[in-house]
């Protein structure tokens, strides 16, 4: 435990976390954020404190992510065995298909702006960006549109990227960048306000690493977060919460190569509201817009006023989540079954040798 600067409010304390603790938590209970997760603890701040939590000795706190607020106890004297109230209802949540895996895996949680980061070159994808807006839907965060790298393009193809993202959605918020250079990243410090919290996403390469370092303050980007792995070697770890010069937190998420959509229908169909309102007019209310006739969302792509890439993006996104959420329903009836299973045998076991 050590002593730090930062009050509750600072850490992005809010009424809405607040409004879930009774008299008596309010009295005898403390929070604290969960800035940083390792394989085997949590770095967490609270009022004035940094902490390092076990999960060996708190594995109720296994499933917490970056962002998200714990209730302890603070009987203790030590603070070392403080007990865990409950990892406290989240104002917001990420989260995608665990990658090799089909379970579900928190990116992050109590975010305030998701800032989707793009960059002026080959990584410049609309299908991709719908992807990270769909995501930002479904987590009910505003979303803004950082394009790094704009000091590798001439003005006409800056222009050419705005126009198409302003074609994609006529009213999202999108800031062009050098990363590397403080003062076009100024912008941006206006969503870092104290207690708000926004996190980077985007592709690897794109700068969010970068950003993060330009934004943040000077002692925080010398001070790399670095952790021993299992052989010993430094590895420097990945999501983590920074203050930034203006006194917001900033959320990098480094290394995401994939972002697999799970429970995020509605945040596809926000995405996507064009596409929706389109199909309440075709002829056929279970229309594919493939091949049916009178099919309003392929008159529209004839007309010219709806890409087809969007339409592809659009029921590809829409599937891949439904397949990911049945996916992982299907695992846990699975677990259900198998608990069942092992269950019924240890008692069958049991009252065989009672017998
Ligand atoms: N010229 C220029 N280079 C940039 C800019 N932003 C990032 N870079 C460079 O692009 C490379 C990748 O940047 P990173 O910040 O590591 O990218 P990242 O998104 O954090 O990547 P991951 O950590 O893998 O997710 C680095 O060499 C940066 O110096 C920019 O706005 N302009
Ligand atoms: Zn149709």
């Amino acid at each position: 435990m050590s002593e730090k600067q930062y009050s509750l409010s600072q850490l992005g304390w809010k009424p809405y976390f607040n409004q879930q603790l009774n008299l008596d938590e309010l009295e005898n209970c403390a929070p604290f954020r969960v800035v940083q997760v390792f394989r085997n603890r949590l770095l967490v701040w609270g009022e004035n404190v940094e902490k390092s939590i076990s999960l060996a000795e708190h594995p109720e706190l296994t499933e917490c992510t970056v962002g998200d607020w714990i209730l302890f106890s603070q009987t203790s004297e030590s603070h070392q065995t403080d007990q865990t109230i409950r990892i406290l209802e989240r104002a917001s949540f990420f989260q995608r298909k665990a990658p090799g895996s089909i379970s579900a895996q928190l990116i992050a949680a109590n975010i305030d702006t998701a800032f989707i980061v793009s960059s002026c070159n080959q990584d410049f994808n609309l299908s991709r960006i719908e992807r990270y807006l769909a995501l930002a839907k479904e987590a009910q965060t505003e979303a803004v549109l950082v394009l790094t790298k704009s000091d590798l393009v001439d003005q006409e193809q800056q222009y050419a990227y705005l126009d198409q993202l302003n074609d994609l959605q006529p009213h999202l918020m999108v800031v062009l960048v050098n990363a590397l250079d403080p003062e076009s990243c100024k912008p941006l410090l206006d969503w870092y306000k104290t207690g708000q919290t926004c996190v980077l996403l985007g592709s690897s390469g794109v700068g969010k690493t970068t950003l993060t370092n330009t934004l943040c303050a000077t002692e925080e980007k010398t001070a790399p977060i670095r952790e021993d792995d299992s052989k010993g070697r430094h590895t420097t770890t990945a999501r983590a919460l920074f203050f930034t010069q203006s006194g917001g937190l900033i959320l990098d998420c480094p290394g995401m190569r994939e972002l697999q959509l799970t429970d995020c229908e509605e945040g596809v169909k926000a995405v996507f509201d064009d596409i929706q309102q389109l199909a309440l007019k075709c002829k056929f209310s279970d229309c594919q817009h493939q091949l049916e006739p009178k099919c309003a969302v392929q008159a529209a792509i004839v007309a010219g006023t709806l890409d087809e890439r969007r339409l592809v993006n659009y029921q590809k996104m829409l599937n891949e989540q439904t397949r990911n959420t049945m996916s992982l329903a299907e695992s846990h009836q699975k677990d259900r079954e198998f608990g069942k299973l092992i269950k019924s045998s240890q008692q069958l076991k049991k009252t065989t040798r009672e017998t």
